[in-house]
């Protein structure tokens, strides 16, 4: 059992408690956006047919390129992994992966050549791993020696270390061949990190944790001073950012009208104000032009969820927060009379919201597929209550009672479940059914989402975390309880690598969302909450993506 600090926690109620209404207050700094995306007109953001018929023109080229390139060379994986990483990938996944498959019908032939090298078989077992194809990892044996240690002739093979260090990222429960490989390769990049822009970017940074948008310039000037690189990739690349950045602002310009119409601002004037950062979360979790509606209706979900936190965490008295979640429950204006009088406001708006949502799925025949959202939101506010009635009681749960609920308030299960609404490829019903099981997947995810939150926010969170739950049932340091929280962190990648191995009946497209969304976590709630403070780290990422284009001078002295 969990300790308790205050009065008796039931029945839940601040009168029964003893507790002062007294609403507690945070004040967070305000937008640091305000209304500057609205200047972005559909004028400026308009892409020129001339711009069009370049693009077409330099993919074709690529692809000429692609088909040319044989696929048993290293420079096959060198153009799969450039295109990647250089964010054009969605235009060529056909070739890619029918290129990956023959690699993977081929992987034993072509690993145990004896002139593979560390680079060479690194490489080729990171891409197709990142792809979902299981290929064992045993291959990584023959650099060691005879004391079955890594050869020490590996440490100055700068590319291959680097190229191990990657794919070692992959690793699943007990392939302790890559624990090794990942601890040895960090050992001696970490020496040489003073030297090299990439080994350094590599170690703050590792490919399978880094957000394709987000990386995608830091890797152009790698791949541009790399002397083996394509001229035509790089001008491919470069045009689609910038024609893609067009669009993403034609989109923000959009979704800053929306919220500023919502007048929350005004209304509920305690709320985190950042829609422009809620818009940059789910842009890391698509940017391709694809998924455009998907884009529009998970950012109008992640800003209402961000008022709805505050309310739980910053504002709502607890008998305000049972009337609210009660309402929330009932999914009826009616259950609007109940409520204080800034609920009220909240409430209509956030019913209206998912009925417009409701509105542009039956456009595309998918109305069915809000139920889904609804009730994933219903399930998130639920377990808002419970921590909040911790909260206010002062009770300490035990860490299995606060894994249990906080997984839920990471929002990750609501969030991956509402990221398929507006697909508007094929995505089958049983994924709904999956998605909202509470698969390993989203466990997982939702395991890295809570504690790197906590990790960061328990200085300053008015409410129990993960830390305080630990320490107090275990009775040890903060500082244990950090590295037992963080290899809880560490496992949970692995699970989710090991879940992208084996969910084969899962499409990709939706794998894929999730672990982006858990991508974003790691990037911005690493160091501190990036989002609730978002003046600086959020900021330059802002301006780096959704607001400076790449300058194609900058590559080619024209
Ligand atoms: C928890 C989390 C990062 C959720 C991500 C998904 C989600 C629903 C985002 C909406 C905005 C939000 C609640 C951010 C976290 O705030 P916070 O750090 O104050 O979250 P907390 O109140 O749950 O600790």
């Amino acid at each position: 059992m969990g300790s308790q600090i205050n009065a008796s926690a039931a029945p839940f109620s601040s009168k029964n408690l003893g507790i002062e209404v007294a609403r507690r207050s945070v004040t967070f700094h305000p937008s640091v956006w305000k209304d500057y995306f609205l200047s972005y007109t559909s004028t400026m953001t308009e892409i020129s047919s001339h711009e069009e018929r370049e693009l077409q023109r330099l993919k074709e080229e690529v692809k000429k390129l692609l088909a040319v390139t044989p696929d048993d060379s290293i420079h096959k994986l060198d153009l799969i992994d450039a295109i990647q990483r250089l964010g054009i990938g969605y235009h060529f996944e056909r070739e890619t992966k029918e290129s990956l498959q023959y690699m993977y019908d081929t992987y034993r032939e072509s690993c145990y050549k004896q002139n593979e090298d560390l680079r060479t078989i690194a490489l080729r077992f990171r891409l197709l791993r990142q792809q979902g194809y299981y290929v064992p990892c045993d291959v990584f044996n023959k650099f060691k020696d005879q004391e079955g240690k890594f050869e020490e002739s590996l440490v100055s093979n700068v590319r291959g270390l680097l190229s191990m260090y990657e794919a070692a990222q992959y690793g699943v429960h007990g392939e302790e061949i890559l624990e090794e490989a990942l601890k040895f390769s960090t050992f001696h990049l970490e020496s040489m990190k003073n030297n090299s822009r990439e080994i350094s970017a590599a170690l703050e940074m590792p490919i399978h944790k880094s957000l394709t948008r987000v990386e995608m310039k830091k890797f152009l000037s790698i791949y541009q001073e790399d002397e083996s690189h394509d001229d035509v990739l790089l001008k491919f690349s470069i045009l689609d950012f910038n024609l893609l950045q067009k669009m993403h602002q034609n989109e923000i310009s959009e979704i800053t009208r929306w919220w500023k119409a919502l007048e929350f601002c005004e209304k509920l004037p305690f709320i985190r104000d950042r829609a422009v950062e809620g818009y940059f979360w789910i842009l890391a979790v698509y940017f391709e032009p694809q998924y455009s509606l998907a884009r529009k209706i998970l950012t109008k979900v992640i800003g209402m969820a961000s008022v709805i936190d505050d309310i739980y965490d910053n504002y709502g008295t607890l008998d305000e927060l049972v009337l609210f979640t009660n309402a929330i429950e009932s999914w009826n204006i009616n259950a609007v009379d109940t409520l204080p009088s800034y609920m009220k406001y909240f409430y209509k708006s956030l019913l209206d919201v998912y009925v417009s949502i409701e509105e542009e799925l039956g456009k595309i025949g998918q109305t069915y597929r809000i139920h889904y959202a609804i009730k994933e939101l219903k399930k998130l506010v639920w377990a808002y209550l419970e921590e909040a009635k911790w909260t206010y009681s002062g009770y300490v749960p035990t860490m299995e009672e606060y894994m249990k609920v906080e997984l839920v308030t990471a929002g990750y299960m609501m969030l991956c479940t509402t990221s398929l609404v507006g697909i508007q490829e094929h995505v089958p019903k049983e994924a709904f059914y999956w998605i909202t099981s509470e698969p390993l997947l989203i466990l997982a995810s939702s395991v890295i989402c809570r504690l790197m939150d906590d990790l960061v926010g328990q200085e300053f969170e008015q409410k129990i975390t993960a830390v305080d739950c630990y320490m107090n049932e275990k009775g040890v340091s903060k500082e244990e309880t950090f590295a037992v929280l963080r290899k809880e962190i560490a496992n949970a990648w692995k699970d989710i690598n090991q879940e992208c191995l084996s969910l084969t009946t899962i499409p990709m497209v939706i794998i894929e969302r999730v672990i982006n969304i858990t991508r974003v976590m790691n990037l911005l709630y690493r160091e501190e909450d990036a989002y609730t403070n978002s003046k600086t780290k959020l900021k330059s990422l802002v301006i780096s993506v959704l607001i400076q284009p790449v300058t194609i001078e900058s590559y080619f002295h024209l």
